[in-house]
């Protein structure tokens, strides 16, 4: 296990971006804009079954605000598990139990009574787009009123808002009333991005993003990732080495022995990626072994 800082820059001095090309990036009033390593989610000793089947066990990581997060390795081994049990979506699964710590900041995610508010929280993007099959507004505009944002105009400022900070505003502004299903598929990750955004949430959870997309949409979404950087907290599952080296400041392993994954390191992309301890990291990072 390694804490190394990342290799992204940490000072107080490094200036806060502002509004180009389109995008504004999320609220700007919501921290560091660099990646100084501050502890935001605490896991400890996580355990996870689907029925009688223990799929991922002892598992305790930090991560850190701001900063981006990749879990790598190799399928199965239970990063999906790990990052649903985050926002509790593995309360969503029949038979799925979940033993040890989370922690968001004070707030207990166990035990916490409050689902709506973690989830608004903590926002997920799945592998595969899924738009709601309605409009691009309504895309939007369905969960800021289910989150009980009344006002009509407010509604319309936060629509063309994310839609610019996911730099779509331009490309649909248009045809706003048009069917979400009609764009193309890296369109319609960037819609979800946008509709997990406009709930302000504080850290974004995605679940190979990009795996469906084509290689132009998957360097799209990629490139927003890196804005996204210090603005909030991205926790991302890839399969894609290349993108996790280019895009992570701390790394986390995952390994399955016997059908039970385990966290075998992390540390700062760097050190995962360019001097693991463990040598199960380095036959992984190095296409020698999953
Ligand atoms: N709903 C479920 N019911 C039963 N078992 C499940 C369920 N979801 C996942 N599993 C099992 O849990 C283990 C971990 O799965 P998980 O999807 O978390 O791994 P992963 O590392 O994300 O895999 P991949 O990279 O292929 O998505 C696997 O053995 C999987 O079959």
């Amino acid at each position: 296990m390694n804490s190394e800082a990342p290799k992204t820059p940490s000072n107080n001095d490094t200036p806060i971006p502002q509004k180009e090309d389109g995008f504004t990036v999320g609220p700007l009033d919501q921290g560091p804009p660099c990646c100084i390593p501050q502890p935001l989610i605490e896991i400890e000793d996580l355990a996870i079954h689907y029925g009688n089947a223990r799929v991922l066990s002892e598992v305790s990581l930090t991560i850190h605000r701001g900063c981006i997060t990749a879990l790598i390795g190799p399928s199965g081994c239970g990063k999906t598990s790990f990052l649903t049990s985050l926002n509790r979506m593995t309360d969503m699964v029949p038979g799925c139990h979940v033993e040890g710590k989370i922690s968001i900041g004070s707030v207990d995610v166990r035990q916490t009574k409050d689902v709506l508010g973690l989830r608004r929280r903590v926002g997920m993007i799945f592998q595969k787009p899924n738009p709601f099959p309605f409009s691009i507004r309504k895309n939007i505009e369905m969960p800021l009123k289910e989150h009980g944002i009344r006002n009509r105009t407010e509604r319309t400022k936060i629509i063309q808002e994310v839609l610019e900070d996911v730099g779509l505003w331009a490309e649909v502004k248009d045809r706003l009333d048009s069917s979400a299903l009609a764009l193309s598929g890296g369109q319609q990750q960037r819609l979800c991005i946008a509709r997990a955004l406009a709930l302000r949430p504080e850290i974004l959870l995605l679940d190979e993003p990009c795996s469906a997309l084509d290689p132009l949409a998957s360097n799209v979404v990629e490139e927003l990732l890196l804005r996204f950087r210090g603005r909030y907290t991205v926790v991302i599952v890839t399969h894609n080495l290349q993108q996790a080296r280019r895009v992570a400041d701390y790394a986390a392993f995952f390994w399955a022995t016997n059908g039970t994954g385990t966290l075998i390191e992390h540390g700062s992309g760097t050190h995962i990626f360019d001097t693991p301890q463990q040598p199960l990291t380095s036959a992984y990072v190095n296409g020698k072994a999953g």
